[in-house]
């Protein structure tokens, strides 16, 4: 079954579109990233999709129930990471995903069991009596996730899981969002503004003002912008660039130190770079397209992250 259907999904506040019609699909089991800069959109659309907020036009299905017509199904099978700390600081991590356990029904020996193992799963075994104000920020973060997960939801929403983390802390929600998928198949739909982020993920949607302005997976949403690019430094670069277009064809460009080759296979096009140019190769480095010229080649302008 796809995880999130979104079709021509719009709200309006007052009299701007914050979400102005969008149409995409996740597949479940999917890492997702919801990218796109501040004000676009994202955690307007994460608000309706887990039934906080009412599209203002359009429709949206959720683990195949509509969001307007089924949310309390919608809501049994989804978990909501905020941006901001939601468990209640005096109380320890245990007696928090307890709490959350209890608001859903969780029969307690059940809790109790899944509080384990989830502990155990975010390495927060050890701090399970301790109260949530003793702890890092890192580890809030990851008491966070675990409180999330303790009603067993198929599809967890997560808005800007890493932002104000240092970044050992961000490495290690990274990887335990990848076993939570890889040992639970569980799909994430993460909201990011940070690039790199979204490069890690299966799919990424790009939002710009409200607006969809790309979809696929960070690899083919690049090759779609251009070539890869290869920067050669050389013997005799006059020479050198002569050969790449003639002999092989390729497309050249100067470049202030040396020349730069154009094509869609620069890794692999090194070798033979190296031995066909007929000149001694000093020094070369292949750039590829990155997620932020995907972005400035479908808006126009610079993605602030
Ligand atoms: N309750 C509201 N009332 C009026 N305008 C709102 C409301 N919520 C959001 N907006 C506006 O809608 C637009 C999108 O906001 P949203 O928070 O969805 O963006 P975002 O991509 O999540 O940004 P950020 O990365 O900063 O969280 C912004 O212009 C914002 O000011």
């Amino acid at each position: 079954m796809t995880a999130v259907v979104c079709e021509n999904l719009r709200k309006r506040f007052g009299d701007s579109d914050a979400v102005a019609g969008i149409d995409f699909k996740v597949e479940e089991g999917d890492k997702f990233a919801f990218l796109g800069p501040n004000g676009a959109g994202k955690t307007t659309t994460v608000g309706i999709l887990s039934t906080l907020l009412r599209p203002t036009e359009g429709r949206a299905t959720v683990a195949g129930f509509d969001v307007v017509r089924n949310p309390d199904r919608v809501r049994d099978r989804i978990g909501l990471v905020f941006q901001e700390q939601v468990s209640d600081g005096d109380l320890t991590a245990e007696e928090n995903l307890m709490l959350h356990s209890v608001l859903y029904g969780v029969p307690r020996a059940e809790a109790r069991k899944r509080m384990v193992s989830l502990l155990e799963l975010m390495g927060l075994a050890d701090r399970r009596h301790h109260r949530v104000t003793t702890l890092s920020g890192g580890m809030r973060r990851r008491l966070e996730i675990a409180r999330c997960l303790m009603h067993d939801p198929r599809l967890l929403f997560l808005d800007e899981p890493t932002a104000g983390l240092d970044p050992h802390a961000r490495v290690m929600v990274w990887e335990l969002l990848d076993r939570l998928r890889e040992e639970r198949g569980i799909t994430l739909f993460l909201t990011t503004h940070y690039l790199a982020e979204a490069e890690r993920c299966d799919r990424v949607a790009i939002l710009d003002r409200g607006t969809l302005v790309a979809d696929g997976t960070p690899q083919g949403l690049e090759a779609t912008v251009g070539a890869d690019s290869i920067q050669l430094r050389t013997s005799d670069d006059a020479l050198a660039a002569r050969n790449a277009r003639s002999a092989l064809g390729l497309e050249v460009s100067d470049h202030p130190e040396g020349i730069r080759i154009h094509a869609a296979n620069g890794p692999e096009l090194v070798p033979r770079l190296c031995s066909e140019l007929g000149v001694t190769v000093d020094s070369v480095s292949v750039s590829r397209p990155s997620l932020e010229d995907v972005f400035m080649h479908y808006t126009g302008h610079a993605f602030q992250e």
